[in-house]
């Protein structure tokens, strides 16, 4: 079992566009979206998009459909397969919701490669509406951190993931990220981490101010061939360096050994 946990966010990085505004504009509905996008936070907002597709006739089935051929990049499940092959723990942070995140990846086939995917709840109500809902519920509490949307700190995700990997021994972390929402848990890796932000995108933009904000290795992607490719040098990377800390650790009893019988 490799020591390595991959966390993956969704939009541009797993597929190749912000899903929330495919299935909007694909079902016609950017218009009415822009009028009410400076009127309230975007979480809710796709919440209340949900309500105008149902009142409008729009069903489960027509957002499945818009789903199921959301584009993405021919490499990425290839990267994914390779990384779950490999050994490796694949998590998903996302802005966006459980039934859109769970549908794309079931329908690829993908879905069981991910042990844990943390995102905003959505599910179909009683009417056939599908419900989003915040992660972080901000009426209730603020979640306290200025970096991130009021519904959705990845950083504090990330440290949960930290907290509860480090009894698990010294696993190293990879992670993949497009958004302004992937620089907050950018700050949270730790030195023998490693940062994937797609290059000239808003966290790219965001380290790029002061990289030496964070601790964590950098290695930038454009597109899904990229990523590929930069993800298994990583892990290949990973498992080198454990290979060669296991020889020491081994040589090491043999010294002691002969230390001890000499
Ligand atoms: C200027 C601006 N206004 C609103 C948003 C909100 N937003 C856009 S797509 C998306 C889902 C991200 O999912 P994932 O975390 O999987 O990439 C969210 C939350 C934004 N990014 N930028
Ligand atoms: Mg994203």
């Amino acid at each position: 079992m490799s020591g390595t946990v991959i966390v993956f966010d969704f939009d541009k990085t797993i597929v190749d566009v912000d899903s929330d505004n495919w299935v909007i504009d694909e079902l016609g509905f950017t218009d009415l979206f822009n009028q009410l996008l400076p009127t309230m936070p975007w979480n809710s907002l796709m919440d209340r998009m949900m309500m105008e597709l149902h009142s409008k006739g729009k069903t489960i089935e027509d957002i499945e459909e818009v789903l199921h051929r959301i584009p993405l990049h021919p490499r990425v499940i290839p990267a994914i397969q390779a990384a779950h092959a490999f050994g490796c723990d694949l998590r998903i942070v996302s802005d966006a919701n459980m039934f859109f995140i769970e549908t794309i990846l079931k329908h690829l086939g993908i879905r069981e490669y991910f042990s844990e995917i943390n995102t905003n709840p959505g599910y179909v109500n009683e009417e056939g509406r599908l419900r989003i809902l915040p992660y972080h519920d901000f009426n209730k509490a603020s979640h306290g951190c200025t970096l991130c949307p009021p519904n959705m700190c990845k950083g504090l995700i990330i440290d949960r993931i930290q907290d509860s990997i480090s009894q698990e021994g010294n696993k190293r972390m990879i992670y993949l990220g497009d958004g302004s929402g992937d620089y907050c848990p950018s700050l949270r890796l730790k030195e023998r981490d490693f940062m994937m932000p797609r290059k000239n995108f808003p966290a790219w933009d965001l380290i790029c101010k002061d990289p030496l904000l964070v601790k964590a290795e950098i290695h930038g992607w454009s597109d899904g061939e990229e990523l590929e490719q930069v993800l298994l040098h990583l892990i290949n990377k990973i498992s080198m360096e454990e290979n060669v800390h296991e020889q020491l650790i081994a040589s090491d009893c043999k010294l002691q050994t002969l230390s001890v019988s000499a």
